[in-house]
């Protein structure tokens, strides 16, 4: 049992604070070098009259790992979503807690900087490397069917797993913190569960004979040892050894399980250049590096944090956005006055680069069938003061273009894809995508082209991208669209980005190993006049 200290006296004087107060009454357990604290803090937003609920502090436990496994409950169990970069701060860890509260029973000391960083590593590196931890897990557990598992001591399982087999952090804390947070946060029995697990494992790893399966045997246990060993699915696996041989989708999966690194885009829409981003950052000691191809953009490897809890997202000045996306705006080419269709926007990122462009003068026209998003858009616009060439439109692409529509010598379809470009930056994404999902999606993507294509003037521009390396919905979508259309040619996209971008059949395609980028793809079509 951990020490307790209640703490009785309700304050008044700050409401709205949580507030621990060193008053009476007191009262001591056994163990001397832990506490646990009754915070008690008012339950209806600061009214005198309020109810006080105690709190528990219990400063045994490591608040990183209090709050990851909290965390990544909250994202298996589809309460949460895995975004790890939160513009506006949510992920700065100041809600954290009070999940930590109401799952675990109990807070820890608040997070601070070093904590913060950790819980971004740990809970993405614990959902990237699910499928190997989970191998390791039912191994070390006599092959015990761990779907079956308390979901979070199933979590503290992992976390402890990635922390000593990936993280490489000191072996024996890992398994004593972990052992904590399961006694604490399950019961004693749990402690011992884990403190048994970790300790195999500990030694395993220490001898170099961690149960991990062989490469061998025909195309389907190749590619199920390939999906463990590099903690993808199966069905990806044997897809990227299709379309891009087995060495390729290997180096392709060793950078999808590295902690990416992001770019951010200065507005320039709101004065905030470059030179100014960067004098911001070598400020705020963030590193950073500039972009070889677009001149707004830097890239950075961490200091995210720091950048956000800086204020620049809020105030707009820049914005977090894969120098990927902005080869596609420089595509599109955005020119002062033209009036550009955006066919599914939101939240966008690329209708506020390609606004930027504008200089006050032409229109982009940011249609969305989601509202929520388009909303984000619509309020982000106004943020970085480009909601005066940005007007949205929430409609389904495809029957918002019956009848006569209006239309344009610009069109940018970003369609909804599977995302399988940006698999290191959407650590959730891999488990969430099925096979099947593809079926689905190209359909609609071929439905949204020809939609999109009845926006375009003769002579007018057509562009088609998505966040995907996926062949079956970049240039098939695009040869098939091609058939159904005649109207439509190929424009090479040699004259916008440079020619290490350029495919052989004049496309746009960035590609995560070659140019450490998010992949996706691009197509530049001409209507015929
Ligand atoms: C890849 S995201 C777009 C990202 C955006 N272009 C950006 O740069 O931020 C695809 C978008 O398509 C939208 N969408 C899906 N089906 C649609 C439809 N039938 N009509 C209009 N928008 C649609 C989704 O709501 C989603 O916001």
């Amino acid at each position: 049992m951990a020490k307790v200290v209640y703490m009785g006296v309700p304050f008044l004087t700050q409401p709205h604070k949580t507030t621990i107060t060193s008053s009476k009454p007191f009262k001591l357990s056994h163990r001397t070098h832990s506490t646990n604290i009754s915070i008690l803090s008012s339950t209806n937003n600061g009214s005198a009259n309020r109810s006080v609920k105690p709190q528990k502090l219990n400063s045994d436990i490591s608040p990183h790992r209090a709050v990851s496994a909290v965390r990544l409950m909250r994202i298996e169990l589809g309460g949460a979503f895995a975004d790890l970069l939160n513009e506006k701060g949510k992920g700065s860890g100041e809600n954290e807690m009070g999940y930590v509260q109401r799952t675990l029973g109990f807070r820890t000391r608040e997070l601070n900087n070093q904590d913060l960083r950790l819980v971004t590593e740990i809970v993405g590196g614990t959902i990237r490397w699910r499928r190997y931890l989970d191998h390791l897990i039912s191994s070390l557990c006599h092959d015990k069917d761990i779907s079956s598992m308390e979901p979070l001591l199933l979590q503290i399982l992992r976390i402890g797993f990635y922390e000593i087999v990936k993280l490489d952090m000191p072996p024996y804390a890992v398994v004593d913190e972990n052992v904590q947070l399961a006694k604490a946060a399950l019961r004693p029995g749990a402690g011992n569960m884990v403190n048994g697990v970790l300790r195999k494992l500990v030694v395993l790893k220490e001898n170099e004979t961690l149960p991990l399966p062989k490469v061998e045997g025909d195309d389907r246990s190749q590619a199920r040892a390939l999906a463990t060993l590099y903690s993808h699915p199966v069905w990806i696996v044997r897809r990227w050894t299709k379309y891009l041989g087995q060495e390729e989708a290997i180096k392709l999966m060793i950078w999808n399980n590295i902690e990416p690194s992001y770019s951010l885009r200065a507005n320039r829409a709101k004065g905030f250049s470059r030179d100014d981003l960067v004098t911001e950052l070598n400020a705020l000691k963030v590193p950073h590096k500039l972009s070889l191809h677009l001149d707004d953009f830097v890239r950075i490897k961490t200091g995210l944090q720091i950048i956000i809890h800086a204020g620049l997202f809020k105030e707009g000045l820049c914005s977090v956005q894969d120098e990927s996306a902005g080869l596609i705006v420089s595509i599109v080419d955005p020119q002062p006055g033209e009036t550009i269709v955006d066919c599914c926007a939101a939240p966008g990122g690329k209708t506020l680069y390609m606004a930027a462009h504008l200089s006050g003068q032409g229109m982009v026209y940011a249609v969305d069938v989601n509202s929520g998003r388009l909303r984000i858009l619509k309020e982000t616009a106004k943020l970085h003061q480009v909601d005066g060439v940005v007007t949205t439109v929430h409609a389904d692409l495809r029957t918002l273009t019956d009848g006569e529509p209006l239309k344009s010598n610009k069109v940018l379809l970003d369609a909804p894809c599977s995302g399988l470009g940006v698999l290191s930056k959407r650590a959730d994404l891999r488990w969430n995508r099925k096979l099947e999902d593809m079926e689905q999606l190209k359909k609609l993507q071929d439905e949204l082209l020809d939609a999109a294509s009845t926006l375009v003037k003769p002579g007018g521009v057509l562009v088609y991208s998505t966040c995907s390396i996926d062949p079956e919905e970049n240039d098939d979508r695009v040869a098939a669209f091609l058939e159904r259309h005649a109207d439509f040619h190929i424009d090479p996209v040699d004259r916008y980005v440079p020619p290490d971008f350029v495919t052989p059949k004049g496309f746009y395609s960035s590609n995560p190993v070659k140019h450490s980028l998010d992949g996706s793809f691009a197509a530049r079509l001409v209507r015929t006049l």
